[in-house]
């Protein structure tokens, strides 16, 4: 709702109240008509100030409110009423002003804006467009390019950046409310013929049609699939080629059209999920609200590789004194000039603080003596993490947390190395760690509550989105990977390329394809597991040599690793690239003939192989596991499989995550689809339904927020 009342007898203040964020709920917009009239009819009201409660101004129209059937008054005819208004309206902005919230301000007359105030039209990463006048109002007041560059990519400004702008008229160190009661009075009785936004010609530069051209072709680049984007450059075009009345019905369209699309539903979805994943629980029943994590001040990092590095900037940029760690002087030394030159480019492109006396180097693992949580990032080996285990239990004062950056290994055979198991906890951080904004957190059987919330909490602190699952091999994310990649395999064997299969998932939206994504990683590193699970076997024809345990097994990555293809870093995989280490994915007619020879040898014939094939194949066999997941009670609900998916493996984020999207296809579909394939296939167990997917596709496809009704209560596999 609105609350009003007046202030130093002239003016008449609105103070929105809707906690969390302000946003414009249909009570709020309500309460901002009603006493919109009230201070128009009030003739001691000589202007108004609008603000919000608790020191955030708004976060835009209620996201809770979009599922259901809009009710209250809508929001355009309130910005109408505002800007319309024959007295003075400030809006007094402090916190945030984003979506409707900066499309309320943009209908005031004025805009006085906290220093720390951030402003922005974010509706882009919900799968909208500014649908309140924004897409029309914002290009007249800042003209088109800058308006274009906000609204396509919905980043936040600054108040000062806000100013040099033009979008708002003066910014504050003081309390923002006071300052707009003062500015209120100052501009009483002047005329608002000037000020009212939507009365302005849209500026016109001459070079427009390369402006929306170079646009386009921007958003087309980065927006992989997803609608929004191009639609908002649309709606900015219509604000110059039409005058503010038609503009606004071509917003309107424009947005309706956005808004009935799946890819609104999946952003907005996604949005919740993103934010659900914090309030974690375990399958041994530790919750976030009832486990308090632990102080952390000084961590350290064992193990100075790729890893090791990425991990010890996070943690210095995050601001925690950091021991980092690296037995080989070699090694120590590399370590830390590349350490030092990803502090230095962190500084310069996105303005993080230079970190490097947080650091201190060591080649010693007795320097760790004195931190409160220790990372290791050793190899990933299990004999060697075991040995670091065992020292750090001998090293370490009693109660430090001893974490280990492992993306599959078994978090309780380490723990069960020290004295205190309950101590242990899985970090699953993703390369580049300094970038990736996911973190798995992977909780044994013995890891107390706190030391799981704490190791969610320094996730969180280093600016990553932290997700709490269970001990299993591969953890959530690199378990679903194995289906997934097992059928890219065994649809090349069949007769389909790399290119064809990274085309479709490409199309589909993945920021790459599986194959160039294997190039990236490196070959070597799946193939040291299969080999230490003892799946690769010496050369050999016919079907045993593609049968494991009873089940299809593809050697076709052997065989490449066996040929030192290794992928990027060796100058070819899947693909060939111009140099070792070159970055640009070139088919290979050597690995087309390969293909080939393989088939002949194993007697397989090549088939047609058709999009949706390969689509379903890959998608469907990775959602049933990640079904078989949450039966097993490794992750707790599907909005942590799919954050994961979206943060740590490319899932386009307009199609929500792979368990949303299993959903949007119809539980049903998927259920028949994989039994096709499974009748087909026969040895792939990945494509037998499992029986959570069936169950729910059985209790008729229920939305994906009741999906934790079906699913009973987790049994602990720990
Ligand atoms: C039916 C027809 C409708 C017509 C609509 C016309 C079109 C309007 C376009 C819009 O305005 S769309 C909304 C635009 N606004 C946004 O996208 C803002 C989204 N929010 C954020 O970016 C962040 O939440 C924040 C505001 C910057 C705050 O970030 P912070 O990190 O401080 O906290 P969070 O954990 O993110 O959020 C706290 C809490 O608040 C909930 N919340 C945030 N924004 C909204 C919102 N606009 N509506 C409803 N709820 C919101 C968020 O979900 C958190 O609560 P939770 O319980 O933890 O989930």
């Amino acid at each position: 709702m609105a609350l009003y009342s007046r202030v130093s007898g002239s003016v008449g203040m609105i103070t929105l109240q809707n906690p969390p964020v302000n946003a414009l709920s249909a009570a709020v917009r309500q309460g901002i008509v009603d006493m919109m009239h009230r201070a128009l009819s009030e003739p001691e009201v000589k202007s108004v100030v609008i603000c919000g409660q608790n020191g955030k101004f708004c976060g835009g129209a209620d996201i809770r409110e979009f599922g259901a059937k809009m009710t209250g008054p809508p929001l355009v005819p309130m910005v109408h009423l505002i800007e319309a208004a024959s007295k003075p309206v400030v809006a007094a902005i402090e916190g945030i002003a984003l979506g409707g919230g900066l499309e309320l301000a943009l209908s005031c007359h004025y805009r006085i804006a906290h220093s720390k105030a951030r402003l922005g039209f974010p509706e882009v990463a919900l799968g909208l467009l500014p649908g309140a006048g924004g897409t029309q109002r914002l290009p007249r007041l800042i003209g088109v390019p800058a308006a274009l560059d906000l609204i396509t990519t919905g980043r936040h400004v600054t108040a000062a950046e806000a100013r040099q702008l033009g979008i708002v008229d003066e910014v504050t160190d003081l309390n923002a409310v006071d300052a707009a009661v003062k500015f209120a009075q100052s501009v009483t009785g002047k005329s608002l013929d000037a000020r009212r936004i939507s009365t302005y010609p849209c500026p016109r530069p001459p070079d427009l049609d390369a402006i929306f051209e170079r646009a386009m072709q921007q958003v087309r680049r980065s927006a992989r699939g997803a609608i929004a984007p191009g639609t908002c450059v649309q709606a900015v075009h219509a604000a110059v080629t039409l005058p503010y009345a038609k503009g606004m019905e071509r917003e309107r369209e424009l947005f309706s059209l956005l808004f009935t699309s799946g890819q609104a539903r999946a952003l907005q979805y996604y949005f919740f999920a993103q934010r659900a994943v914090s309030r974690w629980s375990t399958a041994n029943g530790a919750r976030w609200d009832t486990s308090k994590p632990r102080p952390v001040r000084k961590a350290a990092v064992i193990g100075l590789g790729t890893m090791g590095r990425g991990i010890t900037v996070s943690l210095a940029q995050a601001g925690f004194s950091v021991v980092a760690v690296e037995t080989q002087e070699k090694q120590l030394s590399e370590a830390k000039q590349a350490v030092s030159g990803m502090l230095e480019r962190g500084a310069k492109r996105r303005g993080v603080p230079l970190a490097h006396d947080k650091i201190k180097y060591s080649c010693s693992v007795q320097a760790v003596a004195d931190v409160d949580l220790v990372i290791e990032a050793v190899f990933e080996d299990m004999a060697l993490k075991k040995t670091v285990f065992q020292q750090l239990s001998a090293i370490c004062k009693p109660g430090v947390l001893l974490c280990t950056n492992t993306s599959g290994l078994d978090i309780d055979e380490l723990a069960s190395q020290t004295q205190s198991p309950e101590l242990v906890v899985g970090m699953h951080f993703f390369a580049p760690a300094h970038v990736m904004q996911l973190l798995e957190v992977v909780y044994g059987p013995r890891s107390s509550p706190e030391v799981v919330a704490t190791a969610m909490q320094m996730g969180k602190k280093m600016g990553k989105v932290s997700v709490a699952v269970g001990n299993c091999r591969g953890f959530v994310g690199n378990r679903m990977l194995k289906p997934y990649l097992e059928q890219a395999f065994f649809l090349l064997e069949e007769g389909a390329t790399p290119e064809q299969v990274d085309q479709v998932l490409e199309e589909f939206g993945f920021a790459m394809g599986v194959f160039k994504v294997s190039d990236l990683s490196g070959l070597d590193v799946g193939w040291k597991v299969r080999k230490a699970d003892g799946l690769v076997s010496p050369a050999s024809t016919g079907t045993s040599a593609r049968i494991r345990g009873g089940s299809r097994y593809s050697p076709l990555g052997d065989l490449l690793c066996e040929r030192g293809r290794f992928g990027q870093k060796t100058g070819r995989g899947w693909y060939q690239y111009d140099k070792p280490g070159g970055r640009v994915a070139k088919p290979d007619p050597w690995l087309h003939g390969f293909l080939e020879e393989y088939r002949a040898q194993h007697g397989l014939v090549a088939r047609h192989i058709d999009h949706q094939e390969v689509l379903e194949r890959c998608l469907y066999a990775l959602i049933n596991e990640g079904f078989q997941i949450l039966q097993d009670g490794i992750a707790a609900g599907p909005e942590d499989i799919d954050v994961i998916y979206v943060l740590g493996y490319g899932w386009p984020r307009h199609r929500g995550g792979p368990m949303f999207y299993a959903g949007q296809v119809g539980l049903d579909k998927v259920v028949e689809r994989l039994e096709h394939y499974q009748q087909i296939h026969p040895d792939v167990p990945g494509l037998q339904p499992c029986s959570l997917l069936r169950k729910l596709a059985a209790s008729g496809n229920p939305a994906i927020h009741k999906w934790r009704e079906v699913i009973q209560k987790p049994r602990s596999q720990l």
